[in-house]
């Protein structure tokens, strides 16, 4: 079990500059380095481009092979779910990871695997920037990937919104599948505030109340990430509880809407996350988040721009009829 927050992050292998063409040792494929998208505890991910097509993807290479294959293997399994799912659903499959291979450097094999670059922004970045009102529909989607991950018998084990990546419009992808763990086993990595342990509020089993619970946390810190920090801080670590967590729910104008939902979470009283996906969805379809839902108003410019075409048309037809 490890703990995100204090980890200290090593990389045996060194950060590759732009350009360098990182080929595969037994698919022989060519990916060409652009950037560096972030490194971690287990890795570095690169923006890379297929030698000779235009399209992006992110490669990530690991520092331990094992760590690496139990991330393959997650994704690998996901991807047969998802491909099922699509194909049920008439949508054509847009494969998430792509390859996995080694590199051999100076006698070295470095493994790595690459999957669909996510363009987008972490979740915290992203409601910073478009309203809270957003965490309605990217809760929902994101509950919704949580579930799949359920039903595969796995648990994400560290949540928190550096690993959530939301597109413009709003589309979520859980990233680092590094802390994933099998049900009913112990939780691989985790990091404090979003840790069950942390809160004296339950084990650091595995199962599905484990990610329920971090993504009550996720959504308190992100609706009100000033209560969360004094409720950390104003304990000691053996006091800290659930209690503290429910008062300041309780307490929360901002987290009033979603106030059943996070205390069954954080009481750990939902049967599963298909359940906490129900109730989430019939809680954002109440008329009090009817209010607050995400709008699409019209850009500033097209106003503008409608009001000119608009006055010059005036102008050109008075024109034409004092001509
Ligand atoms: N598929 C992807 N698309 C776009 N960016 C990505 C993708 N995967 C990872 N990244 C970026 O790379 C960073 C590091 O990736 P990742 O979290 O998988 O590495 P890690 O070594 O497991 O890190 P950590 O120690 O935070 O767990 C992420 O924070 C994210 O910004």
């Amino acid at each position: 079990m490890r703990e995100k927050e204090n980890a200290v992050i090593t990389s045996s292998n060194p950060n590759y500059p732009a350009g360098t063409v990182i080929t595969g040792k037994w698919r022989n494929s060519r990916f060409v380095i652009q950037s560096v998208l972030g490194s971690g505890a287990n890795g570095t991910v690169y923006l890379v481009q297929k030698a000779g097509y235009r399209e992006r993807y992110a490669l990530k290479m690991g520092n331990d092979t094992l760590e690496l294959q139990s991330e393959v293997n997650v994704l690998t399994s996901l991807q047969i779910q998802r491909k099922q799912k699509d194909k049920q659903e008439g949508i054509a499959h847009r494969p998430y990871l792509l390859e996995v291979d080694d590199y051999s450097e100076r006698q070295r094999e470095i493994p790595f695997y690459v999957m669909r670059y996510v363009e987008g922004s972490p979740l915290h970045w992203f409601i910073r920037k478009r309203g809270q009102e957003w965490m309605g529909i990217v809760g929902l989607r994101l509950l919704e990937k949580l579930r799949d991950l359920h039903q595969l018998g796995f648990v994400f084990g560290d949540l928190k919104p550096e690993n959530v990546m939301v597109s413009e419009y709003g589309e979520v992808e859980l990233i680092d599948y590094g802390g994933v763990s099998s049900i009913g086993r112990s939780v691989k990595q985790f990091t404090e505030w979003y840790d069950r342990g942390y809160w004296n509020a339950g084990t650091r089993g595995s199962d599905e109340g484990y990610d329920l619970f971090a993504f009550a946390i996720l959504c308190i810190h992100l609706i009100h990430g000033e209560g969360l920090r004094a409720a950390a801080t104003q304990h000691l670590p053996q006091t800290r509880s659930v209690s503290d967590l429910l008062t300041l729910v309780q307490r929360s104008h901002k987290l009033k809407p979603y106030a059943d939902w996070l205390t069954k979470a954080i009481r750990g009283e939902f049967e599963g996350s298909d359940q906490a996906w129900k109730l989430w969805k019939q809680q954002i379809n109440k008329p009090v988040f009817a209010q607050n839902k995400p709008s699409h108003k019209t850009p500033r410019w097209l106003r503008y721009a409608f009001t000119f075409s608009f006055l010059l048309l005036c102008g050109v037809v008075c024109l034409a009829v004092w001509l």
